[in-house]
């Protein structure tokens, strides 16, 4: 029915779409989701023919919609816009009826059965109850219904629907979205840009994703409101679950977890070891650090910031107690910052998920070149500390096998 083809469009140096291919069969309700400036308004308005591809083409029944006359167009495909404003106060039954135009020649009036067209489609979207009301008098939510409606009595083959639940109470969202079930019931297609991600798994046979112009993914409510499409869609931490009563996909969207919400070990101690313990302090890191002797200047830098720490006497061994101690915290750390040159610490930072070195400062080796089968990144600067641990944390961390043994 639509068939879109290696689509691209451009509006000067912004490319809205590239290589767009997708298809509506008669039968279908398509939900078109994807973020705020994605290319959705864009891809409806190519296939309406308001719109001309840079490349590629759109056809209507095998019939390209830029070789069709606005007239034969408008009988094939309606579209419900997501701006409803009207520049005229009409009564909302003649603006309803408007949906007959491509029907009748210029200055024939409007019929009878136009009337009972229009008549149909008023009380399917329930506005029927204020059609002699001007359109200017009628709330926002009851404005788009009647666009909705005056789409229906178009009689069109296929719908576009452009957020048509944006300004609707929840019954109505519902209403709209079974009456383009039951428009698609009748061997019709509908193409539906929807923000409600739950909403469209409930309704829609097939969903479209599209982010930043490119198509990201098609198919099933199921396949492609997968968590890791939704996140990378929308640049956003989402949860997936089966909703209770329909058993469709739900979507919750859940802030990122700041990065400074992230716990922070801090391995070695002296005077870069401060420092790194004052940078991410100051930062706002959740930070642990040690273990530190009494007297080392770490340790002052972490009590000056009230930070836990494991202790150790000074030039006493480190007691197994507190080895644990600080390896679980290691183990446990979103990632851990090694400014040290103790072989111990070294040890120690074999067991971290994410590993940022403190490698010099200031030209002095700090914790050599020893290597790791950790990822890390080296940090050659304290003022570099805090940039280079927010970047390992958007990193995926190391998964560790076996929990410690000591
Ligand atoms: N006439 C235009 N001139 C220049 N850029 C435009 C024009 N129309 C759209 N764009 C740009 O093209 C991109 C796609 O816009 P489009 O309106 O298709 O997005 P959308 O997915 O419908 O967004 P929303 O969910 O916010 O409605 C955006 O970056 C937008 O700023």
């Amino acid at each position: 029915m639509i068939d879109v083809e290696e689509l691209s469009i451009a509006f000067g140096d912004v490319q809205a779409l590239s290589d767009v291919n997708l298809t509506v069969e008669r039968g279908e309700l398509v939900g078109l989701v994807g973020p705020n400036g994605a290319g959705k308004s864009t891809l409806l308005g190519t296939i309406n023919g308001l719109l001309e591809p840079t490349a590629g083409r759109v056809t209507v029944d095998g019939d390209d919609v830029t070789e069709l006359s606005a007239r034969a167009l408008a009988r094939q495909v309606a579209t419900v816009p997501q701006e409803t404003s009207l520049s005229f106060a009409f009564p909302v039954r003649d603006v309803v009826a408007m949906g007959r135009t491509p029907y009748r020649s210029r200055f024939e009036r409007v019929s009878r059965t136009d009337r009972e067209h229009a008549d149909r489609a008023m009380k399917r979207t329930d506005v029927a109850r204020f059609a002699d009301r001007s359109i200017d008098a009628v709330s926002g939510g009851e404005r788009q219904r009647v666009v909705v409606a005056r789409a229906l009595c178009q009689d069109p083959d296929a719908l576009l629907l452009d957020e048509p639940t944006a300004s609707l109470d929840i019954d109505h969202q519902v209403r709209i979205l079974s009456l383009a079930r039951e428009f698609v019931a009748e061997g019709r297609a509908a193409l539906c840009a929807i923000h409600d991600l739950s909403l469209a798994a409930r309704f829609c046979d097939r969903l479209v994703l599209v982010a930043d112009g490119q198509l990201l993914a098609a198919g099933t409510p199921e396949s492609v409101l997968a968590e890791e499409h939704v996140e990378h869609a929308f640049g956003t931490e989402a949860t997936v679950t089966s909703h209770p009563v329909t058993g469709t996909p739900d979507v919750t969207v859940t802030e990122r977890q700041s990065d400074r919400d992230a716990h922070v070990h801090v391995l070695g101690g002296g005077h870069t070891a401060a420092r790194a313990i004052a940078a991410l302090a100051t930062a706002g890191f959740s930070i642990s650090a040690g273990v530190l002797p009494d007297g080392d200047r770490a340790l002052d830098a972490a009590r000056a910031h009230d930070i836990e720490t494991v202790t150790a006497a000074p030039f006493a061994p480190v007691s197994r107690a507190a080895r644990q101690e600080v390896t679980e915290s290691v183990r446990t750390a979103d990632c851990v910052v090694l400014a040290g040159t103790d072989e111990t610490n070294h040890a120690l930072a074999e067991h971290a998920r994410r590993l940022v070195v403190v490698r010099e400062v200031a030209g002095e080796a700090i914790a050599g070149e020893r290597t790791t089968d950790i990822e890390t990144a080296r940090v050659t600067d304290i003022g570099e500390l805090v940039a280079g641990v927010e970047a390992r944390l958007d990193g995926e961390p190391r998964r560790l096998e076996t929990p410690a043994d000591d």
